[in-house]
């Protein structure tokens, strides 16, 4: 599967941008600002129905413009798919493939599969371990519609419980077996969903260090370890065990809502003690690692997005990064960089039917 062409109007910085792509690697190059970034954003958008980078539809509408349009041509085993998006200021996008509006704009996810490798991914090391969590549900949820639907129900139960906690606490009142109900549920979902993190964790892992080792040559120790309460304790009594602490907080102080993963470098947290090449590369494996859980769950090989990854690589890690994603098993690539005889070098390592565009 790969992206032949893309037609968009009125999106970012672009007016009218007309693109057609290969099938190997497509360079973009260009300085500071000239729209490098919302070219990679515009694929993304039509890959996954959303923005990586703005949460809000209406953000990616060119300044003064009423609304903006994609149009992009996917080859999917020899057959052209067209998807066409378009986004007005305060109405719902509109989403069509072959010139048919989905039912449900979630039939579009996972038909064009994509990763991308931004700047922006810091955050997963930088940030609160619901962005990990976040990244962790995704993964999973691509491939398995079951924990998904765990997840949502689990989700809302724990919001019904905290719901009823802030309750007792207005009321100045207590009713034990009430919040039995929502304990019964909670324990029966969130067992579930912690076995099946605890496995992915397991099989994740192997990819990752595979990714890490390649691009760093092995030459450091790193290691993700699943953070639950649930390790230590069952489900069960964790909730009676904190109802004291619940009631005073006026929420649910336990369970698989607070679960992290701990990203470490010869056994310290990378976040802390990490250099930036370091969380760099470790960044870089867990992406990969990801498209190679989502490559095998959908049997469909991801388009790849490396957005400015070659910042604060040493030549050695640009040079492993590059032979890595050259290998077979990896299908469609788009890359942005500010150096055009990086680009060019690249280029020449990679060997492969390639275009460069300079923006
Ligand atoms: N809605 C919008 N309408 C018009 N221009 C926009 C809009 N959103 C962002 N831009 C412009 O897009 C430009 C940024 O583009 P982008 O981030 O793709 O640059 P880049 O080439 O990747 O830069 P860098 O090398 O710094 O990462 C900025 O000039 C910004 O003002």
């Amino acid at each position: 599967m790969y992206l032949k062409e893309l037609k968009a109007r009125q999106f970012k910085n672009f007016g009218e941008k007309d693109l057609q792509f290969s099938s190997k690697l497509n360079a973009f190059v260009g300085q500071n600002g000239k729209g490098k970034t919302n070219i990679l954003d515009a694929i993304h958008y039509l890959a996954l129905s959303k923005s990586y980078l703005n949460h809000s539809d209406a953000m990616n509408i060119q300044f003064d413009c009423d609304f903006f349009t994609l149009e992009g041509t996917f080859d999917k085993n020899d057959k052209e798919d067209i998807i066409f998006c378009l986004v007005r200021a305060g109405q719902p996008k509109q989403l069509k493939r072959n010139s048919k509006s989905y039912d449900r704009i979630s039939e579009h996810i996972g038909q064009y599969p994509l990763v991308m490798i931004s700047p922006y991914d810091s955050d997963l090391i930088k940030e609160g371990s619901d962005v990990r969590r976040k990244f962790l549900d995704n993964i999973i949820s691509q491939s398995n519609k079951q924990y998904l639907a765990d997840l949502i129900r689990y989700n809302k139960v724990l919001l019904q419980r905290n719901t009823l906690l802030k309750y007792f606490a207005a009321n100045q009142t207590f009713d034990a077996s009430t919040l039995e109900i929502y304990d019964i549920e909670l324990v029966h979902l969130g067992n579930r969903i912690h076995e099946i993190r605890k496995d992915f964790v397991k099989n994740f892992l192997n990819a990752f260090l595979k990714y890490y080792e390649a691009i760093s040559e092995g030459s450091e120790k790193v290691n993700i370890e699943y953070v639950s309460q649930l390790n230590e304790t069952d489900f069960e009594t964790l909730l009676k065990d904190s109802i004291y602490k619940d009631r005073s907080a006026q929420y649910s102080t336990a369970g698989i809502h607070k679960d992290d993963l701990l990203f470490t470098i010869t056994n310290y947290p990378i976040k802390k003690f990490g250099s930036q090449g370091q969380q760099k590369s470790y960044l870089i494996a867990l992406k990969l690692a990801q498209l190679e859980v989502i490559k095998s769950a959908l049997n469909v090989t991801p388009i790849l997005l490396l957005d400015d990854i070659f910042d604060k690589l040493d030549e050695h890690r640009v040079t492993q990064l590059v032979k890595l994603v050259n290998e077979e098993h990896f299908g469609q690539i788009f890359i942005t960089d500010t150096h055009s005889d990086r680009t060019e070098d690249i280029i020449k390592q990679i060997n492969s039917e390639s275009k460069v565009f300079r923006l």
